[in-house]
């Protein structure tokens, strides 16, 4: 029998095939531990207060990721498999190779042991009026006062961040669908990993906890709130801040009850961009953690 679709093997089979179950060893190690501190919820128009960006620093230096609360918008009102059907159609009306369905759009992710399934825009779609294009230009926004602010925190110029990225623009949005597994324990919804570019905006829609980030060895809860979005740093930027802020392993868990769906936007740097630790961060006790070399010869970007 082929499976088309994770739905449709949820939807079909009582105990989950054996390709996605976690190795042995992992086995029973999927459950969270309590947290030291939680995960803070930062205020991004208090952010030149001091002790706003002093909680930024502390998060991006133990977690790698913090919460910020934003206004209901329009994408995150809705449901999110709504959004699949209205990113099909911004597809077909750019004339992409227009998807015969949304259901049909969403393709299996091809990562090993993981139950999601998952939707790649590498483009926004670009028409007036689309809920996705607003919904990317707050993120955007977002993106770039968390890079001023990481900045001034870094006592760096407050354009550093920006400058390095600015000559392109990559970025792009995945919507990741888990569908309720019948054995949590033993299924990951995706596997550890860290995000590759600079920064990642994540929207769970309807709160459905499941993703939870690495610290020393110890898995934790990330909170789903409502209306809230989870901020984390991925590799270049933490290549660029030479280390002292992280870019964190998470991974996904499964539920036996809810579906999940998140909306991630990802922001990265062109192949071409060279990358390197900061020179403002750089001294005689400080010294580069990592060399200077090209986006794309380590997989770090986009295209
Ligand atoms: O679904 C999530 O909460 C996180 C997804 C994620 O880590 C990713 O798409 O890289
Ligand atoms: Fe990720």
């Amino acid at each position: 029998m082929v499976w088309t679709t994770v739905q449709e093997l949820a939807a079909a089979v009582e105990e989950p095939p054996r390709q996605y179950l976690v190795h042995e060893q992992d086995q029973g190690l999927l459950a969270a531990d309590q947290m030291p501190e939680p995960i803070p919820l930062i205020d991004l128009s208090r952010l030149t207060a001091d002790d706003e960006a002093d909680k930024l620093r502390a998060a991006l230096q133990t977690w790698g990721l913090f919460l910020i609360r934003t206004l209901p918008p329009r994408a995150t009102q809705s449901d999110a498999s709504a959004q699949l059907g209205v990113v099909t159609m911004a597809m077909k009306k750019h004339g992409d190779r227009p998807p015969p369905s949304a259901r049909r759009c969403i393709c299996m992710l091809k990562l090993l042991n993981s139950s999601c399934n998952c939707l790649t825009l590498h483009q926004h779609p670009a028409h007036d009026g689309d809920v996705l294009l607003e919904y990317a230009s707050r993120t955007k926004r977002i993106r770039d006062l968390v890079f001023q602010s990481i900045a001034k925190i870094l006592d760096l110029e407050e354009d550093y961040f920006l400058n390095q990225i600015s000559n392109k623009d990559p970025g792009f949005a995945r919507f990741n669908y888990y569908p309720p597994c019948p054995r949590p324990d033993l299924v990951l919804g995706m596997r550890p990993h860290s995000d590759g570019g600079l920064l990642t905006i994540v929207f769970v829609d309807h709160d459905v906890g499941g993703l939870q980030v690495e610290r020393d060895g110890k898995w934790y809860n990330v909170p789903a709130k409502p209306y809230s979005l989870v901020i984390n740093l991925a590799d270049c930027m933490e290549i660029m801040c030479n280390g002292i802020f992280r870019s964190p392993v998470h991974r996904v868990v499964t539920n036996a009850e809810k579906e999940r769906l998140s909306l991630a936007v990802f922001y990265a740097v062109d192949g071409e961009t060279m990358l390197e630790p900061a020179p403002g961060l750089l001294d005689d006790r400080r010294p580069p953690r990592y060399g200077k070399f090209k986006a794309k010869d380590f997989g770090l970007s986009l295209d």
